[in-house]
């Protein structure tokens, strides 16, 4: 079904289904008329998604443009609305694992998500005080004048509703240099990562605060323990939603509830556990232009924030039976600043995926991290996850074995036909099928 455009609002049917069955060109193609795509950006993903000469003006002594595979997870439905996602990554069986679940999650209406408003905090390090606790309070005292003096310089941000909002202030008595003292900027970013912003910010105030707590101010960046910029992601299945012809619904919601437990009490599971999340954020997070290190480091530090690294997930089981799997975490991303703009993959990328701001960005990034998470435990706690990584991954093994055109499906299919998916195996298979047709 082509997109509804009406009124500016845009209506998609998320369900393409067989998109996997087509070639490149036609998932384009049908993608593309999904989203009302235009030729100019459907002309992007054709002829690789970057110019050497805008590549020149992001980075630094840059030799050229370093390509991934942008994939589209289908199926997703998040707050009642249909999104087809892109997805940047080099892994096998992400994209097909998130759509998968996102299949299942629509039978019962999808994803619920919310979030708070894009508030990041900028961090200004006091040095050189001996009464910490007293410099706090003189600089709360003074809040509003540093507020205003924030502001002072953007307009842009303060027209569209944002700008600093307030000051906190962080006293540690006893560091390896003695007292410090922290000021907090926080800041409401709007539809910007807002890295840039709030530096700007942090180093407009320190002369300010220098002269208030009669201290020097030394470090002035942001956080990325974005902890006022949260976003929310949870779903609800039925356990006739979930049965496979192998395992009963109630068997697979408990084993991925077990599985949650696991990564809940163990650091050394939560880390591969908070990794199969960040298979779903990461992808969408390059695919859109924007700071996969930012998120990362968010997400990682909320995971640790009781002071014990642990699961960025929960997943229960409702009285009436129901698998209820929940997503927390920092999501700090752009519509604007950073490569968003300059990159033009990443426009055509927002443009599929038409959210209209950074808050519905992040809220669905965060729906595709939980559907992630429920696909590998899922797979973890029922026939384990080679089955169906490795059947995917199989393509990989067979390029690497020197399998071109037609032959890479046909040596692939013959890997995981046999649950031998090795590179050896891959080259003995190339090797006797060259020999047949010689
Ligand atoms: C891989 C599947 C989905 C296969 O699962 P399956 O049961 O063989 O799939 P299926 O053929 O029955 O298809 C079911 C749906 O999956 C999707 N699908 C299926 N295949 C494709 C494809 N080729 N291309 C596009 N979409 C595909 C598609 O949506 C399809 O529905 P349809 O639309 O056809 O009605 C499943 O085994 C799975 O979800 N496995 C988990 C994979 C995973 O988690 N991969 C991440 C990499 S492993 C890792 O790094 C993380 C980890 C595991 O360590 C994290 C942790 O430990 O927690
Ligand atoms: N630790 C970290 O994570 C760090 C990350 N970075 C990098 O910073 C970049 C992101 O910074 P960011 O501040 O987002 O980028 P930019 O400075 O490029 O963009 C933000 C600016 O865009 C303007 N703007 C226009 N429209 C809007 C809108 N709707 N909402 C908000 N702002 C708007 C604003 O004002 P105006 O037009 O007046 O500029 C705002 O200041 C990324 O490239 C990131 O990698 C940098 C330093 C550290």
């Amino acid at each position: 079904m082509a997109a509804n455009q009406e009124n500016g609002a845009r209506s998609v049917n998320s369900r393409l289904e067989n998109l996997r069955n087509l070639a490149p060109v036609e998932r384009l193609a049908r993608v593309a008329e999904a989203t009302a795509l235009g030729d100019a950006d459907r002309q992007v993903f054709e002829r690789g998604g970057l110019p050497l000469t805008l590549a020149n003006g992001m980075i630094e002594n840059v030799i050229g443009t370093f390509e991934l595979p942008i994939g589209i997870a289908t199926n997703f439905t998040v707050n009642g609305k249909d999104y087809l996602v892109p997805m940047a990554v080099e892994e096998p069986s992400v994209v097909a694992a998130a759509s998968y679940m996102a299949r299942l999650a629509r039978v019962g209406g999808g994803f619920i998500t919310s979030s708070t408003g894009p508030v990041m905090r900028a961090q200004i390090q006091v040095l050189n005080i001996t009464d910490p606790h007293g410099a706090r309070a003189r600089i709360l005292a003074e809040r509003d004048a540093i507020i205003a003096a924030a502001n002072a310089k953007d307009k842009v941000l303060i027209g569209l509703g944002g700008g600093c909002k307030d000051v906190e202030v962080h006293v540690f008595d006893d560091t390896p240099i003695g007292p410090m003292m922290i000021a907090h900027l926080i800041v409401d970013v709007r539809d910007a990562m807002g890295a840039n912003t709030v530096n700007t910010m942090a180093e407009t105030v320190a002369p300010l605060i220098e002269k208030i707590t009669g201290g020097v101010v030394r470090l002035r960046i942001l956080s990325n323990f974005a902890d006022l910029r949260l976003a929310r992601a949870m779903v609800r299945l039925s356990p006739e939603t979930l049965k496979t012809s192998e395992y009963e619904g109630e068997r697979i919601a408990r084993g991925i509830v077990e599985a949650c437990a696991f990564a809940i009490v163990d650091p050394y599971r939560a880390a591969t556990h908070n990794k199969g999340i960040m298979n779903g954020i990461d992808p969408v997070v390059v695919a859109t232009g924007n700071d996969w290190r930012a998120i990362e480091a968010g997400a990682h530090a909320w995971a640790a924030r009781n002071g014990r690294y642990t699961s960025l997930t929960k997943w229960e089981i409702d009285t009436s039976g129901h698998l209820v799997g929940t997503l927390e975490l920092p999501m700090a991303l752009g519509l604007v600043g950073g490569a968003t703009k300059t990159h033009p993959a990443a426009q055509a990328a927002l443009k599929i995926l038409g959210v209209t701001s950074a808050q519905e960005l992040a809220e669905v990034t965060t729906a595709v991290g939980l559907a992630q998470n429920m696909a590998a435990l899922r797979a973890l706690a029922t026939e384990g996850i080679q089955r169906g990584h490795m059947a995917l991954h199989a393509r990989n093994i067979a390029i690497v074995a020197g399998a071109v055109g037609d032959e890479i499906e046909t040596v692939a299919a013959e890997l995981a036909a046999h649950h031998d998916v090795r590179v050896d195996r891959a080259k003995e298979l190339l090797e006797t099928m060259r020999a047949g047709k010689a």
